[in-house]
């Protein structure tokens, strides 16, 4: 709810003229090697999509429900997102926790519903606490712990060879001026990725991104233990998105 539904044509627009229309994107084939999602309100995901059509970026969805169709006046339907030609869906992130009782379960139950209808979950996983202070090996087992089952609730809801992406966002890096310590974050996605939950999965099907307060110049410090960034804030401005997906395609990883 940061955007206006002007801001968010306007942004879309201004994206794609800069990967589209910039000289340096002849010798870049930035879509070869990254892909490109962008998650706006569901009252302009259409629109976005229109905007999209045939440049290759994903349009993701900020939340569904469980069921495809019935009574629940105001919720929106995971069946006509994928209608509408959205392609991911972003479950249980801790404002939906926070403030609309988003649990682990009722993120597993979306999550199975995103699957059902084709599109990739992509499911938002996050201590509480703050270990800025204190990041020595007790407090990221602790981090990684707490993370550890929100991963695998919402797993258990999906087959092991669908899509899925998890979006490693501690509670305490959202909204903040600076992201987690790099060390913190490569920690507990090690972890993460090393855990019984995703090894049990198809290879090459989980890819883990960072959020929380990420930006340009981010990635090749959290990378390879990281796949990729979920930008918020620091990627209103389309010349930082962009700057950040060029960051992310010229990784040597
Ligand atoms: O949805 C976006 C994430 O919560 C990160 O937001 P942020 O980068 O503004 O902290």
């Amino acid at each position: 709810m940061y955007f206006s539904a002007a801001r968010t044509e306007a942004f879309v627009r201004e994206l794609l003229g800069l990967m589209f229309a910039d000289p340096a994107h002849e010798s870049l084939p930035l879509l070869d090697s990254v892909d490109v999602f962008v998650i706006p309100d569901h009252v302009t995901l259409a629109g976005v999509v229109a905007q999209v059509a045939h440049h290759g970026i994903m349009v993701g969805a900020q939340d569904c429900h469980s069921e495809d169709a019935g009574a629940f006046t105001g919720a929106v339907s995971p069946a006509v997102l994928a209608e509408v030609g959205c392609r991911l869906v972003e479950l249980g992130h801790a404002e939906r926790r926070r403030l609309f009782a988003e649990t682990d379960a009722s993120a597993a139950a979306k999550a199975a519903a995103v699957v059902r209808n084709a599109m990739v979950p992509l499911v938002c996983v996050g201590e509480e606490r703050d270990d800025d202070e204190d990041d020595d090996e007790p407090h990221i087992v602790a981090a990684a712990d707490e993370v550890l089952v929100q991963v695998r609730s919402a797993l258990a809801a999906v087959p092991a060879d669908t899509d899925v992406v998890l979006a490693y966002e501690p509670v305490w890096a959202i909204g903040a001026s600076a992201p987690a310590p790099i060390d913190h974050v490569r920690a507990v996605v090690r972890r993460v990725r090393a855990s019984d939950a995703v090894r049990a999965r198809a290879p090459g099907r989980t890819r883990i991104v960072y959020g929380g307060s990420a930006g340009p110049g981010l990635f090749t410090r959290i990378a390879p233990d990281v796949d990729g960034l979920f930008l918020g804030r620091f990627a209103h401005d389309p010349a930082q998105f962009f700057r950040t997906v060029c960051e992310v395609a010229q990784a040597p990883w």
